[in-house]
C-alpha cells in the first residue's frame, strides 16, 4: 500500500513538473487605458487593478510610427507614483526610434518594453539594451509583418505581441486573419508569452484563446463596460480553459 501511494505521488509530481515546464505561461489580462478618460489616468489604472487586471498595457504613440499621439515617460513616472510599485506596466512602444526611450522608460518605472520589429534595424542590440535596463522584453508585429520575421528573436524575448488591428487607435475591428500567426507561434514556442492587442473582448476572446494567446490586451471592451470586473473575469476564464485543454491534449 505504502509503495502504491509513493508511486502515485511521484507520478503526479512528474506530471506536474512536465506540465509546469512545458506550459509555463498563464492567462493574464491587461486593460489598455487608451480608451479611458485621459484626464484621470491614475485613477483609471487603480480602478482596473481593483477590477482584477493582471497588468496594465500602456500605449505610447509618437505621431510618426503611428498617426496618433499619446504620452511618454513623464506620464509613466507619474502613473508609477500614483499606483505604487506593484502593477506591471507593459509599455507598448508605437514609436519610430524605440532605442531612444529605453533608459527614460526604465527610470520612469516601466516593467516591460514592447517595441515594434518594424521600427528598428537592430532588434538584437535593442533587446540587449532593454535587458541591461532591467526591463522585460516584448516584441510586437503589425498585421503586415509575418511571424517568420519575428521567429529568429523569439528565444531572446519574454513576450511576442501579435497586433490584431493596425496600431494607432483603440476601438477598431478585430482581425481574425491574424490568428494563424498566434497558432504558429504557440506551436513553435510552447512556453512563450503571446499577447494579442486590438479589438479583443468577449466576442473575440475565444478565437485568441484557442489560437494560443495568453496575454490579452483589451481596451474599449473593458474600459467602456458597466462591469469591467466581469469582463476581465470572462476573458481570463476563456484563456485559462484553453490553456488547460491544450495541456490535456498533449
Ligand atoms: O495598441 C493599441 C492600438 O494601437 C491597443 O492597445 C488598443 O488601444 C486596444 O484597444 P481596443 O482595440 O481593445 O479598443
Ligand atoms: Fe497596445
Amino acid at each position: 500500500m505504502y509503495l502504491t501511494v509513493c508511486r502515485f505521488v511521484s507520478a503526479t509530481a512528474r506530471l506536474h513538473a512536465h506540465t509546469k515546464h512545458s506550459m509555463a505561461y498563464s492567462a493574464k489580462i491587461g486593460p489598455s487605458i487608451l480608451s479611458s478618460d485621459l484626464s484621470c489616468l491614475g485613477s483609471e489604472c487603480v480602478r482596473m487593478m481593483e477590477c482584477g487586471a493582471d497588468y496594465l498595457h500602456l500605449d505610447v504613440m509618437d505621431g510618426h510610427f503611428v498617426p496618433n499621439i499619446t504620452f511618454g515617460h513623464p506620464m509613466v513616472e507619474c502613473l508609477r507614483k500614483s499606483v505604487g510599485q506593484d502593477p506591471f506596466f507593459d509599455m507598448h512602444m508605437m514609436v519610430s526610434r524605440p532605442e531612444q526611450w529605453v533608459k527614460p522608460m526604465a527610470a520612469a518605472g516601466a516593467s516591460q518594453y514592447t517595441f515594434h520589429l518594424e521600427a528598428t534595424t537592430n532588434p538584437g542590440n535593442l533587446i540587449k539594451e532593454i535587458r541591461e535596463s532591467r526591463m522585460k522584453v516584448g516584441l510586437a508585429i503589425k498585421p503586415g509583418t509575418t511571424v517568420e520575421e519575428l521567429a529568429p528573436w523569439a528565444n531572446q524575448i519574454d513576450m511576442a505581441l501579435v497586433m490584431t488591428v493596425e496600431p494607432g487607435f483603440g476601438g477598431q475591428k478585430f482581425m481574425d486573419d491574424m490568428m494563424p500567426k498566434v497558432s504558429w507561434l504557440r506551436s513553435q514556442f510552447p512556453s512563450l508569452d503571446i499577447e494579442v492587442d486590438g479589438g479583443v473582448g468577449p466576442d473575440t476572446i475565444h478565437k485568441c484563446a484557442e489560437a494560443g494567446a495568453n496575454m490579452i490586451v483589451s481596451g474599449s471592451a473593458v474600459i467602456s463596460s458597466d462591469d469591467p470586473r466581469s469582463v476581465i473575469a470572462l476573458l481570463r476564464t476563456a484563456v485559462a480553459e484553453a490553456i488547460q485543454k491544450r495541456s490535456l491534449d498533449r
